[in-house]
């Protein structure tokens, strides 16, 4: 096997790492600031200083989360340090004015064939993201901007290949304390096949040691190497045309704490923003459409701000099902350095505390959207409507509910509402795979802000992070079954089962190719339009059309678009009172971009497992009780089927520490009987000792999780029976 990215080593030797991203606090644990932001973003950070210290202070003194600790404080606490120091980056940025540029026409740029290029591997800098971006987007056809422009040339029937849901694994490379710890690289990486195997040292019962290999494929695997442009070109840059077409994508990391999620999901906003304003300014021009921001958190199953000082927000449903985030500021952006600006103050404002794995570790789930409106008539002086949205969720690390060793209150509750969540989640993109009528999307707080994501023309890219640490296999191994779950119910394989551990059991890739999502070449968007009406759009044009005629949100803040300007913007904060008011008559006029037809989509008659070809009738209104209810039981059943699973793991490891003591007796008693001085007796006791320990250890883990699973099953329960 040609092993991808780092080599498992057996060898107890000092590990050898890759380290070609920049980033302050790997390897080099002088620092350890910096999650959101950090490495690519310090030259953001330094710009968006005197932001932070207009608003930032009061964002961390919310008595409504005692534990959390802003990196503003730390962002502040530097200011000397950073003071007047700008990068060549930065420098860039402002030399180039993006308004006197001509702009260049769609024909031209396909011209321009020879700019063209793959992105992986050549990708621009990433210690300077933001600023190669925006030199690229002056250049006008730049790497990034002409795979895009590439993407919309290609045939359109591709288009409808593109994965409604695409997982990709990532791996960082061991840290600093990793390397110290002597932990091994128990990762092995192979491209062509995008397999990864997880080697995993275990102990017979006569205590010899062995390893374990879990084989596992993805759509794509990117080892230590793998930039974050190319994390970008690889996720979330194939669907970036598609939400021009009124598609929701979802893109989110999931991993344990400290794994990269933060790291991986960063960059990816302000990547796909760019790539926006291009299409806008060039393919789409004069078209009428805008891009509007908004950021906030889900901590504690409560909704905050990040942009407006950590407001609490609510979450209404109207009458028609959809929900509304009351009070949730939208900014209407403009140019990529307003966008910066705006994540960096929300990042700055996010929920984080220290854990044993990461500083700064995030203990909420952040998510940024970024929407394209269009006015009704094409022209930027009429009110604009949502078009497409792209969703980017950090989530917090995946293993919270098991963490025993920080089970204050606080984290318990965080813990309980995390893998409520992340379960849900699950249960909702594989509902949205296999095309069920019924989105189980009041599962969590999540899976209910995110619920228009869920219908429709949807996409959804999970990245997950792994560490490759010896010390982290556990987690490493959950964080893959998970993402192997979500995969594995997708086009055509219902096989819920992980492969049996071996080291032959590669299975066959249940991944579609990765096509570049395509819209028509230079197609305009009334011909998107069409083509909705024509069937392709579920939510059903007609209706859309109709409702065009409603007055526009007026919560959105009108940002005037231009450089100088967006700074005023982004630290313009209305009155709390009067967002407050808009908001809520935002949530009576309904005037956001209803899709309710498929909300009152009846929950179309439980079919046989393997029938594939049929699909949901997404048309009837009338809705049949006995139908609700097979749905509900085979909800109910996969969830048993979770349960029953978890049971046997508890079952099957208290055997194993069952056995495993019978034979510690027996051999201590044997060896005490023979103990002749030399004999080891005592190491061989310690050992045995360790190997309890570690069984113990694990079954504590196994059964916290069991309980998370039973509180869920009974909620899911009452959640049944309530909407019955
Ligand atoms: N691919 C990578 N290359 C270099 N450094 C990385 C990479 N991934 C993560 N790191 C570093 O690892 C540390 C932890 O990463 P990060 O904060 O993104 O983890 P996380 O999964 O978001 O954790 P949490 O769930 O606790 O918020 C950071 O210092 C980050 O710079």
């Amino acid at each position: 096997m040609s092993l991808g990215g780092g080599q498992m080593q057996r060898s107890r030797g000092p590990t050898v790492h890759h380290h070609r991203q920049h980033s302050d606090n790997f390897i080099d644990s002088s620092s350890t600031d910096g999650a959101w932001l950090q490495g690519a973003q310090e030259v953001g950070t330094r710009l968006n200083r005197n932001l932070q210290r207009g608003v930032g202070r009061e964002m961390y003194l919310d008595p409504s989360s005692p534990k959390i600790r802003s990196s503003s404080l730390r962002m502040m606490s530097g200011d000397d340090v950073f003071a007047g120091q700008f990068t060549s980056g930065l420098l860039d940025i402002h030399s180039f004015d993006t308004g006197l540029l001509s702009e260049m026409s769609v024909t031209s740029l396909y011209e321009k064939t020879a700019f063209q290029r793959h992105m992986r591997g050549k990708s621009y800098d990433d210690f300077e993201p933001y600023s190669s971006a925006e030199k690229i987007e002056n250049k006008s056809r730049g790497p990034s901007e002409n795979s895009l422009l590439k993407n919309l040339s290609s045939d359109k029937e591709k288009a409808n290949n593109v994965a409604k849901i695409k997982v990709v694994v990532r791996k960082r490379p061991l840290n600093k304390k990793e390397t110290m710890k002597k932990e091994e690289d128990i990762i092995t990486i192979e491209h062509p096949s995008n397999s990864l195997t997880v080697h995993e040292t275990k102990f017979k019962v006569d205590l010899t040691e062995y390893v374990e290999k879990h084989d596992f494929v993805f759509d794509a695997v990117l080892d230590e190497k793998v930039s974050n442009d190319e994390v970008y070109s690889e996720t979330v840059q194939p669907i970036v045309p598609l939400i021009f077409q009124r598609t929701k994508a979802t893109c989110f990391a999931y991993g344990q704490t400290g794994s990269g999620k933060t790291y991986t999901m960063q960059p990816l906003p302000l990547k796909a923003s760019q790539d926006i304003l291009s299409l806008m300014r060039y393919h789409y021009r004069n078209q009428g459409f805008q891009l509007y921001f908004s950021f906030f958190e889900i901590y504690g199953g409560k909704l905050y701000d990040l942009l407006s000082d950590r407001r609490k927000l609510c979450m209404r449903e109207d009458g028609k099902q959809q929900v509304c985030i009351v009070g949730l500021q939208e900014y209407k952006v403009s140019d990529v350095e307003a966008i910066r600006e705006l994540i960096e103050k929300g990042s700055s404002t996010r929920s984080t505390g220290t854990t044993g794995a990461n500083e700064e570790s995030s203990r909420s789930h952040a998510i940024l959207q970024l929407v394209i409106k269009r006015s009704v008539d094409g022209s930027e002086s009429k009110p604009a409507r949502p078009v497409g949205k792209l969703s980017f969720i950090d989530l917090a690390g995946s293993e919270r509910g098991a963490d025993t060793t920080d089970n204050d209150k606080q984290t318990r509750m965080e813990g309980a509402e995390i893998n409520k969540s992340l379960l849900a989640l699950k249960e909702c993109i594989r509902a949205l795979d296999s095309d069920q009528g019924h989105i189980p999307f009041r599962g969590s707080k999540l899976t209910e802000v995110l619920r228009d994501s869920f219908v429709g023309d949807s996409r959804t890219v999970m990245i997950s992070c792994i560490s490759p640490g010896s010390g982290s296999c556990e987690h490493t191994l959950n964080t893959l079954r998970y993402a192997d779950r979500v995969k594995s119910l997708s086009k055509g394989n219902t096989s819920k089962k992980e492969p049996a551990p071996s080291s032959s059991n590669l299975r066959e890739s249940t991944t579609l190719p990765l096509a570049s999502p395509v819209l028509q070449n230079q197609a305009s968007f009334e011909d998107s339009l069409t083509d909705a009406y024509n069937g392709k759009n579920r939510f059903g044009w007609q209706k859309q059309r109709e409702r065009e005629a409603t007055p526009p949100p007026s919560k959105v803040e009108r940002v005037p678009s231009g450089r100088e300007e967006s700074k005023v913007v982004a630290s313009v904060y209305t009155d709390y009172r009067e967002s407050q008011l808009v908001s809520q008559e935002v949530g009576a006029d309904e005037n956001y971009d209803h899709y309710e037809e498929k909300y009152e989509t009846p929950v179309r008659l439980a079919q046989p497992k393997d029938d594939k070809t049929r699909k949901p009738d997404t048309r009837g209104k009338g809705r049949n009780p006995q139908d609700t209810e097979i749905k509900h039981l085979n909800y109910d059943d996969e969830l048993d089927a979770l349960l029953k699973e978890e049971e046997d793991l508890v079952a099957a490891h208290r055997k194993q520490v069952e056995d495993t003591m019978e034979i510690v007796r027996e051999e201590m008693n044997l060896l005490v009987v023979a103990d002749k001085p030399g004999t080891k007796l005592n190491d061989y006791i310690s050992r045995l000792n360790a190997v309890l320990e570690q069984k113990a250890a694990s079954i504590t883990q196994l059964q916290t999780r069991l309980a998370g699973f039973q509180k869920r099953l009974n909620d899911h329960n009452v959640l049944v029976s309530s909407t019955q």
